[in-house]
């Protein structure tokens, strides 16, 4: 039997106990919900003992993670003491509490990424093992210290993983991580994380196991979707979505930068010039202009006042207001006043209040221009939403006598009450309303208080309450009426819990292409947030994107920060890293690449159209003729990575945009193994000259 042979049986062995064990696990779990069911249906619930809960997550996730073909257990640590264990996606222990797997983000699993022969950490040997699913496949050793160790095999791990085929959607690098990307991802939950670093350097990888480390190590603190992710389309978070919940974790928000107001899902970006108006920080000054205008359709007469004296009314509803902190949505109230006062003490009916003082959406105040916001409306919409303020239930139309009855205020019942009314019969009030839930008229005889009980009572019955009795008591006006004794007290109003985006960490990828407006709406949803925050300066295609970190920092709202770098790429073969580097902005370092081989290509045609035929990969364009070559809008492509990518005329995407030269950087960083540029004019300068 060779020595590989001989690995792969002892591997095997463990990972079939871990499967075992998991299978025991399930079984359990199963028990415990049946048990937790059975607790709830005997009565007042106990809830799980939190060894029950943790064991049924446990095995809940560990379900999820059955499907992944990448295996359970991917490491292995020898250590100079003698002592061995596995690591892998999740932490199992036998059935006498021992560890068999150590999950990658306990800290006894950190040498796993960060031991090297010149700092061992102790480690003599560490093992990556390959599985599909529950099958071993492969074993690669790392010696990390002089001493003799047996039974070494196998190749460099991280090369092999850099080669394997890859899918549409990216997978995650948990048994490979090296030992920087390591340190990001492990770095404290609180305060700014930056993490920077060129192309395919990992910045996305470590972003997402990053989120995936935060809730292992607090998942007290940041579980339930507490963890924001955002990432810069909808493309992107496809791309990546699937990592998260391959290594155990669901509970992660991932949203596009085009998702984050809610009820919109854009994904067309604007023109750059109109993307530069949208970002700036003046357009606050603008919204808040458009949240307090006249809207269109309000009525432009009032009584005696014409459309002069209303435009002179809101002006002066909106000083009164501003002066208050009443935003737009809050102040019709003042707007009632104001109008009144101009009308002699007059009372304003609703339904004008209605229409010149609506409550207003953001979507009422920024339409969709052609049925569809863009990607650059987003901020715009949410800021709206903080100028206009929450929408003030407005005041139901009331009749005349009512308004007349009410003008001293609306006098709520505060229980049932039954009282005698000598226009209307008997009227039946509920909590909280100020106009009665039933009125008898004259179907049931005034003096018969104890038939008008029973009629009330069976309608309390129909709202949910049982009576037993009644005694004297008052209306909400003051007369004389029965308050019905019920079974059971009244249940206590339930104040719903505003659901609100207010998340402890937010992750930023590709942060680099931030606009001021983009920052403000992420800044509300982290103002009580840790951050990491991950990009490449040289990537920047915003044409009002930041030009420093720290300048970046404070528009988000934070200050302090810890900086980190990842130097070396993973994706993008040296000899097209150093070709890419030529469009690089100067004063950013170009990145060292790991990965061996590629090949770079430059043709010049007489017709792209007949050269993409004769292509095959992935055909990347400038937007504007992107569609007639049935290619990818360059636009589209940042975050994302192809084996072969064909890059279509550079010259028209450097001179599409005022930062046209950073976004032909981004394309020509794609490409795994092979870049091909087609140009049909000359290559923009910068490209063609040697260097
Ligand atoms: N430690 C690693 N082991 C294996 N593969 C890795 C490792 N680090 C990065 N990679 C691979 O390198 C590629 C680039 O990673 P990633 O997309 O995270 O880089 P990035 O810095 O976000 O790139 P960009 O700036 O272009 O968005 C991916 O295919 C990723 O899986």
């Amino acid at each position: 039997m060779s020595e590989t042979v001989r690995q792969l049986a002892i591997e095997q062995q463990v990972v079939d106990r871990v499967y075992a064990r998991l299978e025991v696990m399930r079984t359990q779990a199963r028990e415990l919900e049946a048990e937790g069911r059975d607790r709830a249906s005997a009565g007042p619930s106990t809830g799980l003992v939190e060894r029950d809960a943790m064991v049924l997550s446990a095995s809940a996730r560990l379900s999820d993670l059955d499907g992944q073909e990448e295996g359970l257990v991917f490491g292995r640590l020898d250590f100079d003491d003698g002592d061995t264990y596995r690591v892998g996606r999740l932490g199992v222990r036998d059935e006498n509490r021992e560890p068999l797997v150590v999950d990658w983000r306990a800290p006894a699993a950190a040498p796993f990424y960060r031991a090297t022969p010149g700092e061992p950490l102790g480690v003599v040997r560490r093992r990556i093992i390959t599985c599909q699913g529950p099958t071993v496949v492969g074993v690669d050793d790392e010696v990390l210290s002089a001493g003799d160790v047996d039974g070494v095999v196998g190749e460099g791990a991280l090369l092999a993983s850099l080669t394997r085929a890859r899918g549409l959607h990216m997978r995650d690098i948990v048994s490979t991580i090296q030992r920087e990307q390591d340190e990001a991802i492990r770095a404290p939950a609180h305060g700014v994380t930056v993490i920077t670093g060129g192309p395919g350097t990992g910045k996305t990888q470590v972003a997402l196991h990053r989120a995936a480390y935060l809730l292992y190590t607090d998942r007290g603190k940041f579980a339930d979707g507490r963890v924001l992710v955002v990432g810069p389309s909808t493309v992107f978070t496809e791309y990546i979505g699937r990592v998260l919940p391959g290594l155990g974790e669901d509970s992660v928000h991932l949203r596009a930068i085009g998702e984050l107001f809610d009820g919109v899902v854009a994904t067309r970006r604007d023109r750059a010039e109109v993307a530069r108006a949208k970002g700036d920080l003046t357009m606050v000054r603008v919204l808040t202009e458009l949240a307090w205008d006249t809207p269109p359709n309000a009525p432009g007469r009032l009584g005696r006042l014409d459309a002069d004296d209303l435009a002179k009314a809101r002006l002066d509803v909106r000083r009164r207001c501003e002066a208050r902190g009443i935003k737009p949505n809050g102040a019709r109230a003042e707007a009632a006043t104001v109008l009144s006062e101009l009308l002699s003490g007059r009372e304003i009916p609703a339904a004008f209040l209605n229409a010149w003082w609506p409550m207003l959406t953001p979507q009422d105040v920024l339409p969709a221009q052609d049925g569809q916001w863009s990607v650059d409306d987003v901020p715009l919409l949410d800021e709206l939403a903080e100028i206009l303020g929450e929408p003030v239930a407005s005041t139901p139309v009331r009749t005349g006598w009512q308004v007349r009855e009410l003008s001293s205020g609306p006098r709520l019942a505060d229980e049932f009450v039954l009282s005698l009314s000598l226009n209307d019969g008997w009227q039946l009030f509920a909590p909280g309303l100020s106009t009665p839930i039933a009125l008898s008229g004259q179907s049931l005889d005034s003096g018969n208080a104890w038939a008008a009980q029973r009629w009330a009572a069976a309608i309390i019955l129909r709202e949910g309450h049982e009576v037993v009795g009644w005694t004297d008591g008052f209306d909400p006006y003051g007369e004389e009426g029965y308050l019905p004794e019920l079974a059971e007290p009244l249940p206590v109003a339930e104040v719903a819990d505003p659901v609100e985006d207010v998340y402890l960490h937010v992750i930023l990828d590709e942060a680099q292409d931030l606009s001021p407006m983009e920052c403000r709406m992420i800044a509300r949803r982290a103002a009580h947030a840790s951050m990491t925050i991950v990009g490449d300066l040289g990537q920047a295609t915003h044409p009002l994107a930041a030009g420093s970190w720290p300048e970046l920092v404070k528009q988000l709202g934070k200050r302090e920060v810890r900086m980190l770098d990842l130097p070396t790429g993973y994706r993008v073969p040296q000899v097209i890293a150093d070709f890419a580097a030529r469009a690089l902005a100067p004063g950013i370092e170009p990145t060292r690449s790991f990965r061996p081989g590629g090949t770079l290509t430059i043709r010049q045609v007489d017709d792209l159209r007949t050269a993409i035929a004769e292509e095959r990969g992935t055909i990347i364009a400038p937007d504007a003729i992107a569609d007639s070559l049935d290619a990818v809008p360059v636009s589209q492509v940042k975050g994302l990575e192809y084996d072969r990518v064909v890059l279509v005329e550079p010259a028209d995407i450097v001179a599409a945009e005022p930062r046209g030269m950073n976004r032909l950087y981004v394309a020509l960083t794609r490409a795994v193994a092979e870049l091909v540029i087609l140009h049909t004019k000359p290559l923009p300068e910068v490209l063609g000259a040697e260097r």
